[in-house]
């Protein structure tokens, strides 16, 4: 119910800061954790994830995403978005680990269909997307990008990509696997889960988990110069498309949203789980020194 109300008044000031900011064409509105700018070619959006310092997906960020791209979805004269990082070196570090350890089933529950929202707006979007990668890309923020039409990532040795769950001791859903599957195929799908490979830029580009690796100080323009030549087809015949390839994978979830939840929320709750967690979130902190 909470969450429901802060989505209105989210909804309601972002359209006011929305009108309030236009400039010379170009439109912006921000929330806390998701800056929307149109600027570039006719009808596309940049959107940045700022939420750091890692931009890790908490509830209110994801929350804040979906209702961005709601309105996004919403406007008619957006037919792009490009999705990229306002925070330097980093992409998305994917899901936030605080929001799947010491917490209560309830919780857990929340927060796991609001990941499936996101997910089932960001796969079965209208509107093209392409991802400008300009940092690492771990798990969930590899998902983001597998979401998008096409994938730009920076050619920086120290940024990876990749479904690396199993490194953390918990298993990517059927649907992170599925998209996988459908983006590098079966064969190097099942070695990548099962190993939870982090793929360097010039390993992504091989297996095709992205489509170009560009100099980093390019990944934007190039984003912007990929969307232009994806506006030229006509919405309608890209649109069915898009949908005539993606639909069975989006449907496999929406049938069963309620299940999943139900093995999330018992899978993320063992003890055993939540151990291997702790363990994690300790050598994240230990990587400090
Ligand atoms: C058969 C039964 C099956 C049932 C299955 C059912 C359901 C499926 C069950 C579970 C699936 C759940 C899916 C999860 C997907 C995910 O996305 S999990 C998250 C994975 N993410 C990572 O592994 C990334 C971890 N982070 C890093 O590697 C690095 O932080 C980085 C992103 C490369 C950045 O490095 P950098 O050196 O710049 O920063 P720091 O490491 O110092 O981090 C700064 C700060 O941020 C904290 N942090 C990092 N990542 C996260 C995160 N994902 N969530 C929350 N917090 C994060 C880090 O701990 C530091 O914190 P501080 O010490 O307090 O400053």
């Amino acid at each position: 119910m909470a969450l429901a109300a802060a989505r209105r008044l989210l909804l309601h000031a972002g359209s006011r800061l929305g009108r309030r900011e236009a400039v010379d064409g170009a439109r912006r509105f921000a929330n806390k954790r998701v800056l929307v700018e149109t600027e570039g070619p006719a009808g596309v959006a940049v959107m940045k994830l700022r939420n750091p310092p890692v931009n890790s997906l908490s509830l209110e960020c994801l929350t804040e995403f979906t209702i961005s791209l709601e309105k996004l979805e919403n406007d008619k004269s957006i037919r792009g978005v490009i999705l990229t990082s306002e925070c330097p070196g980093i992409f998305s570090a994917g899901l936030d680990l605080l929001e799947m350890y010491g917490r209560n089933p309830a919780h857990y529950a929340e927060y796991w269909k609001n990941v499936q929202e996101l997910w089932l707006r960001l796969y079965t979007s209208n509107m093209i997307l392409v991802s400008a990668i300009n940092g690492a890309s771990p798990a969930g923020g590899c998902l983001l990008a597998l979401c998008c039409d096409y994938r730009v990532m920076a050619d920086n040795p120290k940024y990876t990509i990749g479904l690396n769950e199993s490194l953390l001791g918990i298993v990517a859903p059927f649907w992170f696997k599925d998209m996988y599957v459908n983006t590098i195929g079966h064969r190097e799908a099942e070695r990548a889960l099962q190993l939870g490979t982090l793929f360097s830029p010039a390993e992504a580009l091989k297996v095709g988990v992205v489509d170009e690796v560009v100099p980093e100080d390019q990944v934007h323009s190039k984003a912007r110069s990929v969307m232009t030549k994806w506006l030229a087809i006509p919405d309608h015949s890209r649109q069915l498309t898009k949908n005539m390839m993606r639909k069975a994978t989006a449907d496999s979830l929406i049938k069963q949203r309620e299940a999943d939840i139900q093995n999330f929320t018992s899978f993320i709750s063992k003890d055993s789980i939540q151990k291997s967690l702790h363990m994690y979130l300790e050598k994240l902190k230990q990587k400090k020194g």
